[in-house]
């Protein structure tokens, strides 16, 4: 699959109204209803980037992979077919509500859903902030990565690989703090596009189905900025402000109503993979990044 960037992603929620407040007061994302009765997050002239639907738990649902047209398309059904991949594809309906030509869904050997898509729709209705941020990087490089959990992780490291078409930027071996022996593999996952990493896969199960979604603003006041708003509505934060190793990205992470978190960052690096030499990392940040200010924030709320 010649997959050119994450399109968009769907989560659900029990409290559409908290999403919503969540999006345009924290995220600077701008906010229309969508077809299902949910929510379109809005981070450039796309009609939307996050789609949230009601429903019955606060997850994540779906990733929406982009290709180049109708010939891209055809192209990814046929190496589904020829891998043996049980995929859907989705009729008018669900592609209305995708605001796409074409789609097709599957999930990985992890559970992951994946929905390949051609032919975004949009209005091209200039995007306005309500919370005045400046843009979002998504131009040519997609609206960001993802970070999904993988317990079956060989056989998902193989189907994105061999069936998606995606390739390994870099690796980390995670080593849980407190624990001694424990490796858990981190995959860092480049599709045909300049973006460091689109998709990350983690060797452990996560509840809502998502570690992360990272999206990326201009500069560093406007990843302050959106650090102001977290506290002022007393969002989650689930690390500090850091800079990684392998990606440069600037940035924090904090929680969203879809119980996955939002890295929310700038200055990633766009690479050229020709030149690019895959390694492992042993460090995540080149500074920052406290992931245990989360818990520290738990116990302060009991005393
Ligand atoms: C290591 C790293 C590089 C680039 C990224 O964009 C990025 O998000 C990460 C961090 C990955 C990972 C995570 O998201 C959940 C919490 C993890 C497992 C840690 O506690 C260390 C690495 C973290
Ligand atoms: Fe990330």
């Amino acid at each position: 699959m010649d997959i050119r960037g994450l399109a968009y992603v769907v989560a659900e929620t029990t409290d559409l109204a908290r999403w919503r407040t969540y999006a345009e007061g924290v995220l600077g994302m701008s906010t229309t209803p969508s077809p299902d009765g949910g929510l379109y997050l809005r981070m450039d002239e796309r009609q939307f980037r996050f789609a949230i639907q009601p429903g019955l738990r606060d997850a994540y649902v779906a990733s929406g992979w982009e290709v180049l047209g109708q010939a891209g398309f055809d192209a990814a059904l046929a190496t589904l077919e020829g891998a043996g991949v049980d995929f859907v594809l989705e009729d008018a309906a669900f592609c209305a509500r995708r605001c796409v030509q074409q789609a097709a869904s599957f999930r990985d050997p992890s559970g992951n859903r994946h929905e390949v898509v051609w032919g975004f729709q949009s209005d091209f209705e200039r995007f306005n902030s309500p919370a005045g941020v400046s843009r979002f990087v998504t131009e040519g490089i997609g609206m960001g990565h993802t970070v999904l959990p993988a317990p079956e992780f060989a056989k998902t490291a193989a189907f994105l690989k061999d069936v998606m078409g995606f390739a390994v930027s870099d690796i980390f071996n995670f080593r849980p703090p407190g624990t001694e022996g424990v490796v858990l593999p981190i995959h860092f996952l480049h599709c045909n596009n300049g973006r460091h990493h689109s998709l990350a896969i983690a060797g452990f199960p996560v509840e809502s189905g998502c570690v992360h979604v990272m999206v990326e603003v201009e500069d560093m006041p406007e990843v302050g900025r959106a650090i102001d708003r977290m506290r002022a509505h007393r969002v989650v934060q689930s690390a500090t402000l850091g800079q990684h190793t392998n990606d440069r990205m600037t940035s924090f992470y904090m929680r969203t109503p879809s119980n996955f978190d939002i890295e929310y960052g700038y200055g990633g690096a766009v690479l050229d993979w020709d030149e690019h030499i895959v390694h492992e990392f042993t460090r995540v940040s080149l500074w920052g990044h406290d992931f245990t200010v989360s818990q520290q924030q738990l116990l302060n709320q009991d005393a």
